[in-house]
């Protein structure tokens, strides 16, 4: 007989997610979806026969208020960095960039508490919202802003300092990709206060971009940049006049 997998609990993790997402940013919502997100959790759990639902649920919680003080410093950054916003609520409304790092958050929490797979589903599930691919594994200090999103790839063993922004179609990525590599660091390190504009690719996980830097758009980096760097990615563009309408 072939193995059979739970593959309904796609639906039951992405409504307690969507949920977890509410319950933290309102606390009217906290208290509506407090019974529920418990229950929830346990049943995933046990769906998933990991052990000892009620204590991970409990240590998962502690952390609750610290990944809301950490998601409000983002708040505040989407807010300093975009001219497009008009407040901070538009961010907690309608960035997909601070939806996918608050489901980050989360994610992470239960990562480190050595959840498997919930933790994979969730940003599955934000994935797919927002086309914006977090490991639950990278590490990502406070005040991480990303705008627009679409495209954007953050490897498990990536790290990312404080104030570092990010546009759509960026890669975090291993350099090789190969399974004699699982639990190695394949995947960059990001320092403070870095700019990586749209769809650059920084690769490896030797690599770190220095303090400071900033990354240009279509930017392909396989080195280490030191502190206070400018990269840039020169191409040739060329525009002339149409000859009767053909090129
Ligand atoms: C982001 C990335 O490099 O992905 C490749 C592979 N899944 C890995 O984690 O190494």
């Amino acid at each position: 007989m072939k193995k059979s997998y739970n593959v309904c609990l796609k639906d039951t993790v992405k409504t307690f997610t969507k949920r977890l997402f509410y319950a933290l940013f309102d606390e009217e919502q906290e208290v509506t979806h407090a019974e529920y997100l418990e229950k929830t959790f346990l049943k995933t759990l046990s769906k998933l026969s990991i052990e000892d639902g009620a204590g991970t649920w409990k240590r998962f919680k502690e952390n609750l208020p610290d990944i809301r003080r950490q998601l409000d410093l983002d708040a505040k950054a989407f807010e300093n960095n975009d001219p497009a916003s008009y407040n901070l609520e538009e961010i907690y409304l309608a960035y997909p960039g601070f939806h996918a790092i608050s489901i980050y958050r989360l994610s992470h929490a239960l990562y480190k508490l050595n959840v498997p797979i919930l933790p994979r589903m969730m940003s599955e599930y934000i994935h797919g919202i927002t086309g914006i691919d977090i490991h639950p594994g990278a590490t990502i200090e406070e005040s991480f802003y990303i705008d627009h999103g679409t495209g954007i790839v953050i490897g498990e063993s990536s790290i990312i300092g404080k104030n570092v922004k990010i546009y759509q179609g960026v890669t975090l990525g291993g350099i090789q990709v190969s399974k004699s590599l699982a639990s190695t660091k394949r995947h960059p390190t990001i320092e403070d206060n870095v700019c990586i504009y749209a769809n650059a690719t920084i690769l490896g996980g030797d690599i770190v971009i220095g303090a400071n830097s900033i990354i240009g758009a279509n930017v392909w980096i396989t080195q280490s940049v030191p502190e206070n760097s400018l990269v840039t990615y020169q191409t040739e563009i060329k525009i002339r006049p149409k000859k009767n309408g053909i090129r």
